[in-house]
């Protein structure tokens, strides 16, 4: 926390402490009113607390409302200073820890929490607790006795009471969180897999498990409510309690009854920020362990070493050497956090649970072989090269390696001569990038998704792009301000392929990367992208990773991996000629086609 939050912080502080004076001062200057009055003094002997009582009570409200004000400030500058720097912190590529689902809600949860410490713990525990002193003072001044007796009932409901309940919640969270993981696995089955269920005639055993997952939960959750009641009936016994001793007591030492009254009232009062707490105790808990979940996500170490003084960025045409590359992933990361059973998507937005995390992780590649074992390549300026494989051959991740999401093992990348490591990674995007395999298209105007590759594009600029990914006749019907679904999905396969398309055309990088642009596409459908695709990267240094084969005459070099080494490589006529993966390839291709 900087300094200016110190101080926004301290004068929160200091308005919620002078709310809660007002009030024990309003408590005890009117109960000194009434009882004195009952006495029947000259008027003049009452003006003073009349004055006061007023004084108090309209301060008191000033005083709280801007300790709400600068409280809330505070609080949701501290919140968003928290996301930003939880941003900043996933901007690096990372190994991914944390599914999405898992990461939304430490997103928007868990950085929740960092308000709840600020404006139900920790102001109104500061508050409470300045409030405590003043009464015990005025304890002390009246009759010092009764101020043992109110310190000791202070800290039992504002300290004991509030660790008792942290404690509890920390017990009962570690019951309740694999029971709401339970439920939340349940219902995310029958939601997303409601067509299969109800194709199969399983829905009524699963709503039933559903329905016993629920009972479960909640049979936890109303044992825990019994408990909680318990505790904040604890705090107003003990609040009873001290105030009867107090009363006694005066009673006893001889105290007038203007004293025993403003004893008992002010001592009353003392309470009303206190009992809160054991609530705000309860809070805690789970704010701590908000807390730690957003420090393991920030504390989540980058996969690329950036360089300490990055070199220049190559210019003028490129030149890439691949040499001996080898990349190995390491272990893929457990389902930390998500409630999703094998098999099963997790519901957006759920809360992550510490009951679901640590589920062993799926291993990395079999047996640790490298994704990538041992590539050499060249791609000169101007040049198109196609990487060829079956699925998990290494393909992405040859690309991953180009763009400097992944640190290689061993060997090295070179553009005109200069290694990659010693670029940082955002310039090495600069020079090389393009269509990766899962283009997301977001919930935004078509305009506004290409402009993603080139915010400061003319119209010119972006018709150009998607002319050239021969998506003009769509764009003219659909119109430029088109709002297209999140995630593409108002787009077809084809058109969402083409639009990732013109988004690389429009960054226009000096070597171009496309991963797959014809996947999952139908036959018809894929063959033209890859004719257009051929066809615009003409002339234009490219590395093409595909699984289809037509049109691959007109590149430079087809190389092909299997387990991440080049098996084979050379033109297509040469690798038709020869046994092999390709030719395999080929020859089921031209089969399917007839
Ligand atoms: N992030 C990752 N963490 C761990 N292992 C990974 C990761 N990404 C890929 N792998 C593993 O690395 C190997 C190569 O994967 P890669 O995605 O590069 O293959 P690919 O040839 O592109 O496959 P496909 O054609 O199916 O996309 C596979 O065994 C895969 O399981």
């Amino acid at each position: 926390m900087n300094r200016r939050m110190g101080t926004r912080l301290l004068w929160a502080v200091l308005a919620g402490a002078a709310a809660d004076l007002a009030g024990l001062g309003l408590i005890a200057a009117a109960a000194w009113l009434i009882t004195r009055a009952a006495e029947q003094p000259p008027l003049a002997a009452l003006s003073v607390a009349i004055v006061a009582t007023r004084a108090f009570a309209t301060s008191k409200g000033v005083f709280r409302y801007a300790e709400r004000l600068t409280g809330h400030d505070v609080a949701l500058r501290a919140q968003a200073g928290t996301r930003e720097r939880l941003y900043q912190a996933l901007i690096p590529p990372q190994q991914p820890r944390h599914g999405g689902a898992d990461l939304l809600s430490r997103m928007v949860d868990d950085t929740e929490a960092v308000q709840d410490l600020l404006v139900r713990c920790l102001l109104p525990a500061a508050a409470a607790a300045v409030a405590g002193l003043a009464a015990v003072v005025i304890g002390l001044t009246v009759l010092p006795v009764t101020a043992l007796v109110l310190t000791a009932g202070l800290v039992l409901a504002g300290v004991l009471l509030p660790a008792g309940t942290a404690a509890a919640a920390r017990r009962w969270s570690a019951r309740i969180a694999p029971a709401r993981a339970a439920l939340a696995a349940r219902v995310a089955d029958l939601v997303h897999g409601s067509a299969d269920l109800a194709a199969y005639g399983a829905d009524d055993e699963a709503l039933a498990k559903a329905l016993a997952a629920d009972e479960a939960l909640a049979a936890l959750e109303r044992r825990q409510a019994r408990v909680h009641a318990a505790a904040l009936a604890g705090g107003t016994l003990v609040q009873g309690l001290t105030v009867a001793a107090i009363v006694l007591l005066a009673q006893s030492a001889g105290a007038s009854s203007v004293g025993t009254a403003v004893l008992a009232l002010t001592s009353l009062v003392a309470f009303e920020p206190v009992l809160p707490l054991a609530a705000a105790g309860e809070r805690l808990a789970g704010i701590t362990a908000a807390l730690r979940r957003l420090r393991e996500v920030r504390s989540a170490t980058p996969v690329i070493a950036e360089p300490a003084a990055p070199a220049p960025v190559p210019s003028g045409p490129l030149t890439v050497e691949i040499d001996n590359l080898v990349v190995r992933h390491s272990p893929r990361p457990a389902a930390a956090g998500t409630f999703a059973t094998p098999g099963t998507s997790t519901a957006p937005g759920t809360q992550a649970t510490p009951a679901a995390e640590g589920t062993p992780g799926t291993p990395a590649q079999d047996g640790g072989r490298a994704a990538v074992d041992g590539v050499s390549l060249r791609l000169g300026p101007g040049q198109r090269v196609a990487i060829v494989g079956p699925s998990g051959a290494g393909k992405s991740t040859l690309l991953a390696a180009l763009m400097r999401l992944v640190e290689p093992e061993s060997g090295g990348i070179r553009v005109n001569g200069v290694d990659l490591r010693d670029l940082a990674a955002d310039d090495v995007r600069t020079l090389m990038t393009g269509l990766t395999q899962d283009p997301y298209i977001f919930r935004a105007s078509l305009r506004d998704n290409l402009r993603l590759a080139g915010p400061e594009a003319d119209d010119e600029a972006l018709r150009k792009a998607v002319h050239d990914a021969r998506l003009g006749g769509w764009v003219e019907r659909t119109g430029w301000d088109a709002e297209l679904g999140e995630d593409g999905k108002t787009v077809s396969g084809g058109q969402l392929q083409r639009l990732a398309l013109a988004r690389a055309l429009l960054y226009d990088p000096p070597v171009l990367l496309l991963d797959e642009p014809a996947e999952a596409l139908d036959e018809e459908t894929a063959d033209r992208l890859m004719a257009d695709l051929l066809d615009v990267t003409r002339d234009r240094t490219t590395l093409l990773v595909t699984h289809r084969l037509k049109g691959l005459e007109t590149v430079d070099e087809i190389v092909v991996l299997d387990e991440g080494r080049v098996v084979q490589r050379g033109t297509h006529d040469e690798l038709v000629a020869a046994a092999g993966y390709y030719r395999d390839l080929w020859e089921s291709e031209v089969l399917t086609r007839r």
